[in-house]
């Protein structure tokens, strides 16, 4: 049978089959790379196929998923590895039951070259090219990941139409993991809009047309009852993050059905650019219940459920049995991140499982905790406390209410005044008008804590005159509503109006950069969702910060992770807000900035993951004991490189 070095090999094999778990970027890693797969999918002819060897299956078990998926526990319990689990339910199962056949297949040769994970491209060394059977299957040049990089840019540069650089990144991402994370984190400020809004939305809207191979899993309404099978299918086992959408309110853009797949994958791009979560622990997931978009069901190329969106107890149910199965199939400690869910779903779904799973809202919570950053940074810039400034918002769905309470959370604790007097400093203005008291009775549930006593007010001009606000928020989804009219009435009542368009992407903006510097004569402090290119005013260039949830939810994950946190709590975003404001230094501040640039994001995530494992621990909501020292430079260890590894 084997020798002891191989056996050996083996056993090395597997660990690495935990990918990211290898800090060191210089350690010479397993080779030749393993899989793990089922033999069903993967049993392709030209994998040297390995013989499973009892004790190599054992140890596959004990490295599966459990409960304690966080990188932590896993390097510091590597001795017990999280107890033996028979995961796959090859133990327990009967004879007439099914199990899921696993082998291991070591990738070398043309296998090696087609898996994205483990491909390095030019970048093979001439040892490895010897080593792993790669002689001839690649021209004689070596080439380091950095020109790699280079190249790439250049490539991706040439292309003029936004959606061709998307599907090059997209396709770069599906043949070599490692050179398009190294791309995206080097030149971060550059691809943001590539892979992100605003292209991301309107790669959304044809997705179907330009789809290639599929990303993420799609559990539609056909896998009702089995849904924990599905999940048994996906190649990772060791999921940390979960980013999940149905589609119905993608952005400002609306129902895209199955094609709002792409936020989550470019979400969980984020999640291992941004902060550092390892690709193989991030798992983008598409619930189709069914699309009202008229279009999208005639479309001939679109990839969803052609039927009209599932409502009531058959949503219910469907959401339920992923809740469930993500649990019992990733334990307690996996984060699901909701995305881009309407309104009507997106607060029940939060208030249901946020007692029993560890699950954040990017749109309501990650949003309201960027912009109340945000604010905290303005106010150096225009002075006073929270308490003392006038929020008006347009738009009162997730982001909207979402911004508001965490504002008027802050606003209590700095002040000591209830909850319900803070909210009073908050207005919103709706497709109605002026959210007021006498329309409670037709409000939706989120609005009613915002239905204060005033005069009923038709529409936005009207409303900004009558509340006279110094801050301005846009968070309606729809585009061009903060008009000249809007904008000149808030730089007539102040000296330094706070104007934020958040709506998402630039097409949904509620303004463009431009038109906010002009119309209020270059004083407003001006930050939108989706980003702008810098403004020439009367000689003087004004540069817009970006007012978008991707400052904080990979640090925020990040911080959840590295603690073990079980559930999330208000007072984490308190936290990553401010960690974020901590971050705007005099000198952005000076340049009307109120959040720093993307560039420095890795090192800024590290902070706010910091900051929000510390209030996971002051919270008792951190399972990872003891508490590392020092909680940034411990995050910074964590951080997944992209750096290649070398191959024995
Ligand atoms: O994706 C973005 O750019 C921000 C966001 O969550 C949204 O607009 O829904
Ligand atoms: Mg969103």
């Amino acid at each position: 049978m084997f020798s002891l070095s191989q056996s050996s090999f083996l056993n090395n094999s597997l660990s690495g089959v935990s990918r990211g778990l290898t800090r060191s970027t210089n350690r010479r890693v397993t080779a030749p790379p393993v899989v793990v797969c089922a033999v069903s999918s993967n049993g392709r002819p030209g994998d040297r196929n390995v013989s499973v060897l009892e004790n190599t299956l054992q140890e596959m078990r004990e490295n599966a998923p459990s409960s304690s998926s966080s990188v932590i526990e896993k390097e510091s319990e590597s001795t017990v590895g999280g107890g033996v689990e028979d995961v796959y339910g090859e133990d327990s199962a009967t004879e007439d039951q099914y199990i899921t056949p696993w082998t291991v297949t070591v990738a070398s040769g043309y296998p090696l070259l087609r898996d994205p994970h483990y491909n390095k491209g030019l970048a093979f060394t001439e040892k490895e090219r010897d080593a792993h059977f790669l002689r001839g299957l690649l021209p004689p040049v070596v080439i380091s990941q950095d020109i790699q990089v280079k190249k790439m840019m250049h490539n991706i540069l040439q292309y003029q139409v936004p959606l061709q650089r998307y599907m090059a990144m997209m396709d770069l991402q599906e043949r070599n993991e490692r050179l398009f994370y190294k791309l995206l984190i080097d030149n971060v400020e550059e691809l943001l809009p590539v892979v992100y809004t605003p292209t991301v939305g309107e790669a959304c809207q044809k997705y179907g047309s330009i789809f290639r191979q599929p990303q993420g899993l799609f559990i539609s309404l056909k896998e009702k009852g089995r849904i924990l099978e599905v999940l048994k299918n996906w190649p990772e086992k060791k999921i940390q993050v979960i980013v999940v959408t149905d589609g119905e309110r993608i952005l400002g853009l609306g129902d895209l059905g199955c094609q709002g797949m792409g936020i989550p994958v470019g979400k969980l791009s984020l999640y291992s650019a941004l902060g550092g979560i390892r690709p193989s622990a991030c798992l983008p997931v598409t619930i189709d219940v069914g699309t009202n978009n008229e279009q999208l069901l005639k479309d001939e190329f679109y990839i969803g459920l052609r039927q009209r969106r599932a409502t009531g107890q058959e949503y219910a149910e469907l959401l339920h049995e992923f809740m469930s199965a993500v649990k019992q199939n990733y334990g307690e400690k996996v984060l699901i991140q909701f995305e881009d869910f309407a309104n009507h779903n997106a607060f029940d779904l939060l208030a249901k499982y946020g007692t029993t799973h560890l699950v954040f809202n990017d749109d309501i919570q990650g949003t309201a905790s960027v912009v109340l950053s945000g604010l905290m940074a303005a106010l150096k810039l225009v002075g006073g406390t929270l308490a003392e400034h006038t929020f008006l918002f347009l738009g009162a769905g997730e982001a909207g209410t979402g911004i508001a309470e965490l504002i008027a959370l802050e606003m209590s604790k700095q002040t000591d005044v209830p909850l319900e007097e803070a909210r009073k400093k908050i207005w919103l203005v709706d497709s109605k008008g002026l959210i007021v008291r006498s329309r409670m009775d037709s409000l939706q549930h989120f609005k009613k804590p915002w239905a204060h006593e005033h005069q009923p007010v038709q529409n936005l001009l009207d409303a900004v005159k009558a509340i006279k606000p110094t801050v301005l928020i846009g968070s309606s989804g729809a585009g061009r509503t903060f008009t000249k009219e809007v904008v000149e009435a808030m730089a007539s009542l102040n000296e330094k109006p706070i104007i934020l368009a958040l709506s998402n992407p630039t097409s949904q903006s509620e303004c463009t950069a431009e038109e906010a510097y002009k119309w209020s004569k270059g004083r407003a402090i001006f930050a939108s969702g989706s980003p702008f290119d810098p403004v020439e005013y009367k000689g003087k260039i004004f540069s817009s910060g970006q007012a978008n949830n991707a400052y904080i939810f990979p640090g925020f994950g990040l911080g959840l992770i590295i603690s073990g946190a079980i559930r999330v709590h208000d007072d984490m975003l308190l936290a990553a807000s401010e960690a974020l404001a901590e971050q705007v230094t005099e000198e952005y501040l000076d340049n009307g900035l109120i959040y720093p640039p993307f560039a420095n994001i890795r090192k800024i995530s590290a902070q706010i993951a910091a900051r929000v494992a510390a209030k996971a621990y002051e919270l008792g909501l951190a399972t990872r004991l003891p508490q590392p020292e020092n909680l940034v430079s411990y995050a910074e260890s964590c951080m997944y490189s992209p750096n290649y590894h070398s191959y024995r």
